[in-house]
């Protein structure tokens, strides 16, 4: 199932393949932080990262101050970390990499 629990193990070698990310300090969430050139291409790659997380009905922990997009995911329904979050995190990585980041 894409909503159940990762085990400890599945979670670190996924985050290892995952440039950027990191388990959080609970290890209940990976986190990452985006810089961006300027507030307009963070701005929509947040705008982009909204309608993807819409349409998969998985949203997430997100703060933005001008260039820089800190981003916090996790599954709430499972309490941790699941495929979902995973897959969140490619696809913003996707999404981050068209900015040259
Ligand atoms: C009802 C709706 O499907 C749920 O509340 C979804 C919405 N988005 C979600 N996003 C995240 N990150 N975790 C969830 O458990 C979650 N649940």
């Amino acid at each position: 199932m894409t909503n159940e629990r990762l085990d400890q193990a599945a979670i670190e070698d996924a985050v290892r393949d995952l440039t950027g990310w990191a388990l959080s300090d609970d290890h209940a969430a990976i986190t990452r932080d985006f810089r961006f050139r300027n507030f307009r291409e963070a701005f929509a790659f947040m705008s982009e990262c909204a309608l993807a997380a819409e349409k998969a009905d998985h949203h997430p922990e997100w703060s933005n101050v001008y260039n820089k997009v800190h981003v916090l995911l996790s599954t709430h329904s499972a309490g941790g970390i699941t495929r979902l979050d995973l897959e969140m995190a490619r696809m913003m990585n996707a999404a981050a990499a068209r900015f040259d980041v």
